[in-house]
């Protein structure tokens, strides 16, 4: 549903942000696009949405060519910016009923719904709402789209930690098969649990593209007094250290997310004992 071929993108006067990238996203996932600040992964939500344009390379999302924002792909599509967005006149079913227009499988009774769950009062104005509630009223209308993509740049940066919580359990609950979404952060420990899929973007690279099942098929994440001597990434705690592995006998762990975004960064080997994902450009 998503094909990147040999991204080149940057801003003018800027060094290069991307170049050679390649990429491709099934359908039907929960992608989480991780990235230290900066590495790029607004401006990459930016280019698959067609609001920022490649430099060189191909890029198509669900057949269409992003630049050319057709009517066809725009309905398909929502993006959640990190910044709010929202007219500070509008209560959130003014937005409702001025959005949903463009949007033909857009659900008004999940709207609604995730408006209660997530405490946000549909009558009250913009301008009455904090940041964190302006936010989680566009992450109910994402959630509500029915599109069959939906990126969310930093979904929750601004939300307290119930709202996190709710925000996840909502996520894996309504996104339907057919659907891809792709969670944007640095926050990482924030998608715990709620990711098919991890791809880590470095250095205008995608250093890391796996399946999280594969992962957990794949490494063993441990903590001991002393790193097993085939540990590929060992990093220190106040009681010993914690680790990954190439599992052998052991039962699957679960995936420390904050632990394979650090190895991966500081360019621990995932390479050999894991064979069934990409590796793209390593
Ligand atoms: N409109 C712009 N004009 C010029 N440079 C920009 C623009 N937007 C972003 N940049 C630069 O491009 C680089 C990547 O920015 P981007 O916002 O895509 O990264 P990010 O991974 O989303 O960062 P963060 O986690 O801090 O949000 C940064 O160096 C940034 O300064």
């Amino acid at each position: 549903m998503i094909h990147v071929e040999n991204l080149h993108f940057g801003y003018p006067k800027k060094p290069t942000l991307f170049s050679e990238l390649n990429w491709e996203a099934p359908e039907g996932t929960i992608i989480g696009l991780l990235g230290k600040n900066g590495a790029g992964k607004s401006s990459f939500l930016r280019i698959l949405s067609g609001i920022l344009f490649p430099l060189d390379g191909a890029v198509t999302v669900n057949g269409f060519v992003p630049r050319k924002r057709q009517s066809q792909f725009l309905q398909e599509l929502f993006l959640v910016p990190d910044e709010s967005y929202l007219h500070s006149g509008l209560t959130s079913l003014g937005y409702e009923k001025i959005t949903s227009p463009f949007y033909p499988r857009f659900d008004s009774a999940r709207f609604r719904k995730l408006l209660d769950t997530f405490e946000v009062g549909p009558t009250v104005r913009v301008k009455d709402l904090s940041f964190g509630q302006q936010k989680k009223v566009v992450l109910a209308f994402a959630l509500s789209s029915g599109c069959s993509l939906i990126l969310m740049d930093e979904p929750t940066n601004g939300l307290d930690i119930s709202s996190k919580a709710a925000f996840r359990k909502e996520l894996v609950s309504v996104i339907r098969e057919d659907q891809t979404v792709i969670l944007a952060t640095h926050l990482i420990k924030d998608l715990e649990n709620t990711l098919d899929r991890v791809v880590i973007l470095d250095q205008g690279k995608i250093k890391l593209d796996a399946a999280l099942s594969d992962l957990a098929d794949g490494y063993y994440f441990g903590t001991a007094a002393q790193a097993p001597r085939e540990a590929i990434y060992v990093q220190s705690t106040a009681l010993g250290v914690q680790y990954i592995e190439p599992r052998k006998s052991q039962a699957q762990s679960s995936i420390n997310l904050e632990m394979l975004f650090q190895g991966v960064v500081n360019g621990a080997d995932f390479s050999e004992a894991f064979h069934s994902s990409k590796l793209a450009n390593l």
